[in-house]
């Protein structure tokens, strides 16, 4: 049985909590829907920052803990958001809980570096896809067409005709449809795949084809088939991502679902995120063009699922590869960050700062000093991170070729163009039609070349990216209401 606690009606929002008689958890809906706690805290804020007034029940520590212990901690609640006390006893719950969890890497790593055990710099060899590099950075096309910002953080759909019932970006969060691995057969994954059809081909990479499947019971994966002609040179790739893919699970990371290793098949099984890559929104090549807002929304998510990568996964995970064409986005605008065919672990030992190993990625947003001395650390994918954010911001690619030698390198471009107080001329001219508060995209802008500066050191980690990118959320919500 349940025990009302807490329920407030903010603008087109039901925001409501119960809490089982027993004290053993507690359960979060918006409207209706159960969501997790770091979506309802988000609901909360973003409802108290626009004047809502939430009532005694929703008391203004019940989310700042959680907020603090961090992600990982807040994904493991909302598997089955069980066993919440008081916000006091809490701490003394993941304290408790830590030795029992991947939460105790985090600890081991910000707190006391001498638990970590001992491992040694490994050299490693040369992965053989090398297909995402320059090649992929040759095409350059924009579109043109913009959305009007909307008034409020919800997200604006892509088209009328893809729009879900729920009005709230809180009442959509997308969940697996099911927990644990799938074990599939090839005759099954034929079967969901026509006999790997070209109908059902959704796109090619360096790894080999995407099909799109359609499983017995109706759930619809993405199944990324490698080439045979690339066989034994994919193999390692191919543990890697499924290795790395399998130990996580984040609402902003596509999420793996199984996997086939055996005779002549390589087959990995997603999560299907339906509408696309970043990079066709900033085409246009799907939907309408993102207007400012979903820009924000989806950088955010982004840093968020990079976060987790480096700082609350079981063991820190660096994908190597974040570029526009590797963030899905879903119907709701979400964005989740695929394909880790270069990921690696990080440094396991505390005193060790990087990870020697080949150079991987793709040309325009790779890490230079990576690149110069072969050192990997979590930085080079802030390094990607700035200049994704500022691709996102101007629509450009990080490399356009056709352009005058001053506007080739984008980031480069920005950064001088930046400097002469010209920041209004970088905006996307396909969202130039928006009133973007210049003070609002400065900050951006400065925060894309904090994360793109040439030394690692220079560089914020994810968590403080992120941070920055809620302030600047927040102002330019203030902003948009005035
Ligand atoms: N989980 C997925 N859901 C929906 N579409 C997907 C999914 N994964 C990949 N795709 C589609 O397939 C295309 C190819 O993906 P893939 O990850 O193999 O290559 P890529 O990232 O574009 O290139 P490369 O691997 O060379 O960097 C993507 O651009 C995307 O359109």
């Amino acid at each position: 049985s349940t025990s009302f606690v807490g329920s407030s009606i903010c603008q087109s929002d039901h925001l409501a909590y119960t809490k089982p008689s027993h004290q053993q958890g507690t359960l979060f809906t918006i409207n209706g829907n159960p969501v997790d706690r770091v979506r309802f805290c988000e609901a909360i804020r973003f409802h108290k920052a626009n004047g809502c007034i939430l009532g005694d029940s929703f008391r203004e520590n019940f989310c700042t803990v959680h907020y603090l212990l961090g992600r990982r901690f807040l994904e493991e609640k909302s598997v089955d958001d069980s066993r919440e006390k008081d916000t006091e006893s809490e701490y003394s719950h993941v304290e408790v809980s830590l030795a029992a969890s991947g939460f105790l890497l985090f600890c081991c790593a910000v707190c006391c570096p001498c638990f970590h055990k001992e491992r040694k710099a490994n050299s490693h060899e040369v992965l053989p896809k090398e297909s995402n590099s320059v090649h992929q950075v040759s095409s350059f096309e924009m579109s043109a067409s913009c959305d009007k910002m909307p008034p409020s953080p919800f997200r604006a759909p892509p088209s009328p005709s893809r729009v879900p019932q729920s009005p709230s970006r809180y009442a959509m969060s997308p969940r697996p449809s099911r927990m644990g691995p799938l074990n599939l057969s090839m005759s099954q994954i034929s079967a969901a795949t026509n006999n790997f059809s070209d109908i059902n081909q959704i796109g090619e990479g360096g790894f080999g084809i995407v099909y799109k499947g359609i499983l017995e019971d109706g759930q619809v994966v993405a199944i990324k088939r490698a080439k045979k002609e690339h066989f034994e040179n994919l193999r390692k790739e191919f543990k890697s991502e499924v290795d790395l893919l399998s130990k996580i699970g984040h609402r902003n990371l596509v999420k793996l679902l199984g996997y086939v290793d055996k005779g002549d098949e390589r087959l990995i099984i997603t999560e299907y995120v339906r509408n696309g890559t970043l990079r066709d929104h900033l085409d246009g090549t799907r939907g309408s063009i993102l207007n400012f807002n979903q820009r924000l929304e989806i950088v955010i998510d982004v840093c968020h699922g990079l976060t987790y990568l480096h700082s609350y996964a079981e063991r820190q995970i660096i994908h190597r590869d974040i570029k526009s064409s590797n963030i899905l986005l879903t119907d709701s605008m979400r964005a989740k960050v695929a394909d880790f065919g270069f990921a690696r672990g990080g440094p396991a030992d505390a005193n060790q700062t990087h990870i020697l190993t080949q150079v991987k990625g793709t040309v325009g947003y790779l890490d230079p000093e990576y690149m110069r001395t072969y050192q990997l650390t979590a930085k080079s994918d802030v390094y990607s991170f700035g200049i994704l954010l500022v691709e996102i911001l101007t629509g450009r690619r990080p490399v356009e070729a056709k352009r005058h030698h001053d506007e080739k390198i984008t980031v480069r471009w920005a950064f001088d163009k930046y400097n002469e107080g010209k920041v209004l001329e970088l905006v996307d001219p396909n969202a130039a039609r928006e009133r973007i508060d210049e003070k609002i995209l400065k900050k951006m802008f400065s925060l894309a070349f904090q994360c793109a500066a040439p030394s690692r050191k220079e560089r914020p980690d994810m968590e403080a990216v992120g941070k920055q990118l809620w302030a600047i959320r927040s102002s330019y919500l203030r902003r948009s209401m005035e």
